[in-house]
């Protein structure tokens, strides 16, 4: 198994994406620290790698906050013997009109999906120099951080944040063989996308499940993604194929955004 016996970081793990993402790499042999806001989550998630036969840990930490994420990193190699790869996968949507968005409201997403980027890449490459070893950044990017939507602008820069932060960081790390690279989904169907199209239909009236059904519509493969979709790249990344591949945000959205 190509990441057997490392040790993998997945923040945001308690739901979605982010627990595909620890169920896939615990099934490859990986030991799994789940991080996340919510406790309650965090136990569920862990439960089910125990099950798997994988070594778990959990930390409640908030991705916004650096001192957060450098506990989170330093509990994961106490508890697991090691720190191989991390995976900066907590963010949240925002839906809102550019012309309708607050100061608030702009400071607590970029808080969480750029600067929780950004402290996951600065604390990890900083873990992986001080053990004198190579590491994998992996980041969470998005459709959105390739194209701006209409009522996602804001998510959206910080998306695009995400794509440029891979990029310098990769070029910045490379001289450590330390790898940088994102993945960009489309429309998954985890509760993100259910709050996404509950607030498109406050702000424009569209029924509910409407406008999840036209993003749907406007897929090639002809359905939505899951968060197995989703885990099958992030385990070629975590993995040694992907070690000559660096700086770059994947898209994997079953044919929506073409780059
Ligand atoms: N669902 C989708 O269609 C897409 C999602 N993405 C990205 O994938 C990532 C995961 O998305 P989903 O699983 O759909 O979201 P989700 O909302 O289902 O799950 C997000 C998880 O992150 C946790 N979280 C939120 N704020 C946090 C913080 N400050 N610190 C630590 N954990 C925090 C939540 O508690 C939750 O468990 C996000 O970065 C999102 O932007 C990208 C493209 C499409
Ligand atoms: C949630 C997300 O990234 C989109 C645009 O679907």
């Amino acid at each position: 198994m190509s990441i057997d016996g490392k040790v993998a970081l997945i923040t945001g793990a308690g739901q979605g994406i982010g627990r595909g993402i620890a169920l896939r790499l615990a099934k490859e042999g990986a030991h799994i620290a789940l991080v996340d806001i919510r406790n309650d989550a965090l136990s569920a998630v862990a439960h089910e790698i125990e099950a798997l036969g994988a070594r778990v840990t959990t930390c409640v930490a908030d991705v916004g906050d650096r001192a957060q994420v450098q506990a989170a990193v330093d509990h994961a190699e106490q508890e697991l013997g090691g720190f191989d790869v991390i995976v900066n996968n907590a963010g949240i949507a925002q839906v809102q009109a550019i012309a309708a968005v607050t100061p608030e409201e702009v400071e607590r997403i970029f808080r969480i999906n750029v600067q929780g980027t950004l402290w996951g890449i600065q604390v990890a490459a900083a873990k992986f120099i001080a053990r004198g070893q190579v590491g994998k950044i992996i980041n969470a990017c998005s459709i959105a951080g390739h194209e701006g939507f209409a009522l996602l602008g804001v998510y959206s820069a910080t998306k695009f944040a995400v794509r440029a932060l891979t990029q310098a960081a990769a070029k910045e790390y490379a001289s450590r063989k330390i790898t940088v690279n994102a993945y960009c989904p489309g429309v998954v169907g985890t509760d993100m996308w259910v709050e996404i199209d509950r607030r498109f239909s406050d702000i424009t009236g569209a029924q509910v499940g409407e406008t999840y059904r036209k993003y749907v519509d406007g897929i090639a493969l002809g359905r939505a993604e899951t968060a197995e979709d989703v885990a099958g790249l992030v385990a070629y990344l975590a993995g040694p194929d992907s070690d000559y591949m660096t700086g770059q945000s994947i898209l994997i959205d079953g044919g929506m955004v073409y780059r």
